[in-house]
């Protein structure tokens, strides 16, 4: 999307072969855009999260394999990379995805072929993340303008939890998508926006490319958004997943499921945007087989923010020592779903509803 009129992709390749990221750590506050040359770097940037986001986390894996193509092609370093990336993040099926996409484009190839297939390959995954993210937010839209008509014009509020955003794919975003298309449909749209703890990509990214991209908006508190829902502020909530089952139970950000259940209890729609690359059809039940990053407790008891310097930095918020807990995800079991909102158009959670729209990949049967 644009960044003070000039458009970005989230992850993308120069034309002297550099593979570049914007390193979105040090977001909202400054724009660093880092090359990553080498396997490590592509390690630390899944693992650190300069780059998050499930589709981006694929993405940048591909790209991950294409660079060390291009140093050693052999069948090793093939299978070591997909060890490699596949160990720094657990959660995000698209890893696991775009690893297996990579190394079943590449086994069959001679190492010699192996690196300008791998550059033609990642480049197509970053190619048709964009396009599967248009499409959600075509079919996203569609949600947002019934509302918008129910409501005969006026303001149709969304509650994002997370980034979702373009920041979190190669573009467009998937729970953004619909947003961004109801804003260029005319659509009256207002986003409240998730803080989301304890890395804050709400207040830190989504906030970033709403102001960004001219969406109104209202940063929270993760907390707030129940009781918006009991006044009557929330019309929808529209959150993305790092995971999702072939039953329709959805792995996201922390505090997802809290936020759904507020959804279940006042009635408020609540969707999922799901690029089918983050259908792990293998799985049943989420909650029970969903691998749940646990990340380090300092993540809890030290928050990163712009001092009153300028410079950005980490503060303590806890007393020294504070033993802390960090659950990176939980699940939201199908129940508690309204619509999963897919390039192919809006499913049921459950999956009968996936293999509706997927009958070429559904090969979970239903319970
Ligand atoms: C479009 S996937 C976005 C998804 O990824 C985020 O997790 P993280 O920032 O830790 O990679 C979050 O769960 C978002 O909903």
């Amino acid at each position: 999307m644009k960044i003070d009129g000039t458009h970005y992709r989230s992850i993308w390749r120069e034309s002297d072969g550099t593979v570049k990221i914007i390193d979105q750590r040090w977001l909202p506050h400054e724009l660093r855009i880092v090359a990553l040359t080498n396997r490590r770097d592509f390690a630390s940037a899944i693992r650190d999260m300069w780059v998050r986001g499930a589709p981006l986390i694929g993405a940048t894996a591909a790209y991950g394999v294409a660079v060390q193509m291009a140093h050693d092609a052999s069948d090793a370093a093939l299978a070591e990379t997909w060890e490699v990336l596949h160990a720094t993040r657990p959660t995000a099926i698209n890893l696991r995805w775009a690893l297996d996409e990579m190394t079943r484009v590449l086994k069959p190839l001679p190492p010699s072929e192996r690196a300008a297939a791998a550059f033609r390959r990642a480049a197509e995954i970053c190619d048709e993340d964009v396009e599967i993210n248009r499409r959600i937010g075509l079919n996203g839209l569609e949600l947002i303008r019934a509302i918008s008509e129910r409501k005969g014009g006026k303001r149709v509020n969304v509650l994002t939890h997370c980034n979702a955003g373009w920041l979190a794919t190669v573009d467009w975003g998937t729970a953004t998508s619909p947003i961004y298309h109801a804003l260029e449909a005319g659509i009256d749209v207002h986003v409240f926006v998730d803080e989301t703890r304890p890395r804050n990509q709400g207040a830190q990214l989504t906030a970033w490319e709403m102001n960004h991209h001219g969406v109104s908006h209202d940063l929270i508190v993760d907390n707030a958004g129940g009781h918006l829902m009991q006044h009557g502020e929330i019309d929808l909530c529209i959150v993305g997943t790092d995971r999702t089952t072939a039953q329709g139970d959805v792995c996201n950000k922390i505090g997802t499921y809290l936020k759904a259940l507020a959804a279940k209890d006042n009635g408020v729609p609540f969707y999922v945007a799901l690029p089918s690359p983050t259908i792990d059809w293998t799985v049943r039940d989420g909650v029970k087989e969903i691998p749940i990053e646990e990340r380090d407790g300092g993540e809890v008891t030290h928050v990163q923010g712009r001092m009153p310097s300028g410079v950005v930095g980490l503060v303590q918020i806890s007393p020294d020592g504070t033993p802390a807990r960090n659950p990176a995800f939980d699940v939201t079991p199908a129940r508690l779903v309204t619509g999963l909102i897919t390039e192919r158009g809006v499913a049921e959670a459950s999956p009968e509803g996936l293999a509706r729209l997927f009958p070429d990949r559904a090969t979970v049967a239903a319970d």
